[in-house]
């Protein structure tokens, strides 16, 4: 389990940012779409050999294995096939985690994809975002891993615009005590507290920003 250094330039960085987001975005367009279309079904199998045919193009040459967890030498993170932040992952929710004086948050909209209750988020999807921006925000001084999380959930989060936040209550040795919580425009509809460990391994592992994807 490695981080893997990409010796690129910050503007590399960009550019790649830059042509890869348009064909996400696209991608979880189409999930969308996929979900709420009514089209007939002769329609369907039309648009399902059309898809086939670009996954084949995009199958024409293709890494081995998962994309990784990249980093610049500047230690800009590129987890871009990460399930929460990838850039290159359509199944990752569009979440832009920016750091804030007292840790993270992320303003974001769900949609269809993301339901579970009727109208509502799935709660595996809050504990999710909820994990990944708490250990975010615990990963300031080196990567750390999530060793337990609880998600209390205080009322149902309905798709649509929400914002997330998260912060470290406590440090002890490689073991950091986080907090955060989910919130609509009416308030906060779940919460979660956790505790993120740095690895052994890892001590001295550089910090690295990954707040921007
Ligand atoms: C993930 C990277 C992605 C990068 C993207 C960027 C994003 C950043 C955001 C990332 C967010 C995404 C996050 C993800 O998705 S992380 C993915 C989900 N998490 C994992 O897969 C973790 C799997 N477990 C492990 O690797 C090890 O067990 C860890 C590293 C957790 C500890 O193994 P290690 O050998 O190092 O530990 P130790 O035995 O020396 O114990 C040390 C201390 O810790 C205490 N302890 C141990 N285990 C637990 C536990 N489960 N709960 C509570 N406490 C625990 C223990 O009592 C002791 O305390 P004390 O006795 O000293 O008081």
């Amino acid at each position: 389990m490695e981080f893997i250094l990409e010796d690129i330039s910050e503007a590399e960085v960009a550019r790649r940012r830059g042509v890869y987001t348009p064909l996400t975005d696209t991608v979880r367009d189409l999930v969308d779409a996929v979900i709420r279309t009514e089209v007939s079904e002769d329609a369907l199998d039309d648009a399902r050999r059309r898809i086939a045919e670009v996954v084949a193009d995009l199958r024409s040459k293709q890494m081995d294995g998962p994309y990784g967890v990249r980093h610049t030498r500047q230690n800009t993170g590129m987890a871009w096939g990460n399930a929460v932040i990838g850039v290159r992952n359509a199944l990752a929710p569009p979440l832009d985690v920016v750091h804030v004086d007292d840790g993270v948050r992320s303003d974001f909209t769900l949609g269809a994809a993301y339901e579970g209750p009727p109208g509502c988020v799935h709660g595996g999807v809050c504990a999710m975002l909820l994990d990944h921006l708490l250990g975010n925000a615990a990963s300031t001084e080196g990567p750390c891993y999530t060793g337990t999380i609880t998600i209390r959930y205080l009322r149902p989060t309905r798709l649509g615009a929400l914002s997330a936040r998260a912060w470290v209550t406590e440090r002890t040795g490689r073991k950091l005590y986080a907090k955060g919580t989910i919130s609509d425009a009416e308030g906060v509809t779940c919460e979660a507290e956790g505790v993120f460990i740095v690895p052994r391994s890892a001590v001295d592992t550089p910090a690295v920003r990954w707040s921007q994807g």
